[in-house]
């Protein structure tokens, strides 16, 4: 159950809050995770009554749960929104909201900023001027804050002139996925882990996420970002945290993302000198419709003739600590790919001698996120049958598969982080400082990719990536997990 505070959630028209926060607050009412007084208001720029408002929503919620839309849970939803119009370039919209809210609301407030990072500074303030920005309202921010360090940093300045730090929720909607909080508890609920949670037995670390969709839908976004700063400098980032970190002490927020900031820290950074060994940049080409997936090129989602930006992008990277030194973790993210697939591969080093007459593989660990949550181990077996001579082994893999196990609906992430913030939990959000460690090395590639004029190559709509990518991995005698 929340804390009964009032959500106001900023950008209420938009894609995000249609697709995840309406449904994710339908869900958490739904399940009674939402205290009776628990008041919704919603704001962007248009002028709208709260009726039409509503039934907006309606359609967005029946459009996502599916079955679970039950018409009269939702009027009971819907009775606790409410709809104000606010302009974050005009000052006098603030008074409005802050009236608004004095007539019809607790005393405790969230704010949610889901509107374009360009608008925090102008919203931070009207808050601040109306008095509504003090203790014990907090603001919940979504990425991307910034395109780079500096950018960054000023975002944060802004926010830090209303909210302190320790009511600032900065959102990576990869932290409220079920999936990926269970690598914490697979890596620190389980003794055998541990122990071979290292250089000395690691090989190598091998993190993807894949994607299907292309950039079509958000393209001047995402033609300014591309695939570095949409998802390697937040999500990718934060599952090398999570597989990397040192065991935190405890699961409060200050000790785990205080062992996260380490290990941002530790990153090796990529300079000119290695960054055509350490780096691959790719862009979609259009085609493969036969094949079912969309004949568009990169360039032609995001109508720019001459994009250069990347929409693939793979790294070797070095977390240079005690732990890790000598462990590659290959990083890969792209769009328009094969499949939709998030998966973490540790390889295991070879046994240290092979009794068997030929060679054995090396274990590995094989933990699927998404879309099926999956955790393998691979392992040597005798092969069945008879043998004149010697023992003919096979790979064969332990298998646990989570959906078999777990009845519940998969959540959207978002649930879980607007219950947090709810409840003043701050343990699934990014710490500034983890921010900028992020930044500062994102910042190095991107200028190293400069400095060396590298262009994205091309690859293929549906494919697996730029063929150069094997080249990154080869160099180290390792091969891509595929
Ligand atoms: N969409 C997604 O899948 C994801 C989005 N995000 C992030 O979430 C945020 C929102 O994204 P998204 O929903 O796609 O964006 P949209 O462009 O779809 O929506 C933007 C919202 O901001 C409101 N808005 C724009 N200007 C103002 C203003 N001056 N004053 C008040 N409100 C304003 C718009 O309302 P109106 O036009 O009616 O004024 C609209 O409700 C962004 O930071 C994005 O990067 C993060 C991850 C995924
Ligand atoms: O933040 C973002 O994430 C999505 C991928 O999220 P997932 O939950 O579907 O894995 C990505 O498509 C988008 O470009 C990026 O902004």
């Amino acid at each position: 159950m929340s804390t009964a505070c009032t959500f106001v959630l900023f950008g209420a028209t938009g894609d995000l809050a249609r697709r995840m926060l309406f449904p994710s607050l339908y869900f958490l009412h739904l399940e009674g995770f939402l205290a009776e007084e628990q008041k919704i208001v919603a704001t962007s720029r248009s002028e709208r009554e709260d009726a039409e408002f509503r039934e907006a929503v309606r359609e967005w919620v029946q459009e996502r749960a599916g079955d679970r839309y039950d018409p009269d849970v939702f009027d009971a939803f819907a009775q606790r929104i409410s709809y104000v119009s606010v302009d974050a370039s005009e000052p006098q919209s603030f008074e409005n909201l802050a009236q608004h809210l004095k007539a019809y609301c607790q005393d405790e407030i969230v704010f949610y900023l889901s509107t374009s990072p360009s608008i925090f500074g102008a919203v931070c303030q009207g808050l601040k001027a109306n008095g509504l920005s003090k203790a014990p309202n907090r603001i919940v921010v979504e990425k991307p804050i910034g395109s780079d360090l500096a950018s960054n940093i000023e975002i944060n300045e802004t926010v830090a002139e209303a909210f302190s730090e320790d009511r600032t929720f900065r959102i990576d909607h990869y932290l409220g996925k079920e999936t990926v909080q269970n690598l914490i508890a697979l890596r620190f609920g389980n003794r055998i882990f541990e122990p071979l949670w290292n250089a000395q037995a690691i090989e190598s670390v091998q993190i993807t996420i894949a994607e299907t969709v292309g950039a079509e839908g958000r393209g001047g976004y995402y033609d300014e970002y591309g695939a570095i700063r949409d998802m390697v400098q937040n999500h990718l980032l934060q599952l090398v945290c999570l597989v990397a970190m040192e065991p935190p002490t405890s699961l409060s927020a200050d000790s785990v993302r205080n062992e996260k900031v380490k290990v941002l820290k530790s990153l090796a950074p990529i300079t000119p000198e290695n960054v055509e060994h350490k780096t691959v940049r790719g862009q979609y080409e259009g085609g493969y419709a036969e094949q079912g997936a969309p004949a568009s090129s990169y360039k032609e989602d995001v109508e720019n003739e001459d994009s250069d930006t990347e929409s693939y992008v793979a790294i070797a990277a070095e977390v240079e600590n005690w732990r890790w030194a000598g462990v590659p973790f290959y990083l890969e993210t792209g769009k328009r790919m094969a499949e939709r697939n998030t998966q973490i591969v540790i390889r295991f080093r070879e046994v240290p001698h092979s009794i068997f007459g030929a060679e054995t593989n090396p274990n590995e660990l094989i933990i699927n996120l998404q879309p099926e949550e999956r955790i393998t181990l691979q392992i040597m077996n005798k092969k069945p049958g008879l043998t004149a001579e010697g023992m003919p082994l096979q790979e064969l893999g332990l298998n646990l598969s989570l959906a078999e196990h777990h009845t519940a609906r998969r959540r959207i992430a978002y649930e879980q982080l607007i219950l947090d913030a709810l409840n003043d939990n701050p343990a699934l959000f990014v710490q500034r400082d983890e921010q900028e460690a992020a930044w500062r090395w994102i910042d190095g590639i991107i200028d190293a990719w400069q400095a060396r004029g590298m262009r994205p190559k091309s690859y293929r709509s549906g494919g697996t990536g730029p063929s150069s990518k094997h080249s990154l991995t080869e160099r180290n005698g390792h091969s891509w997990y595929e």
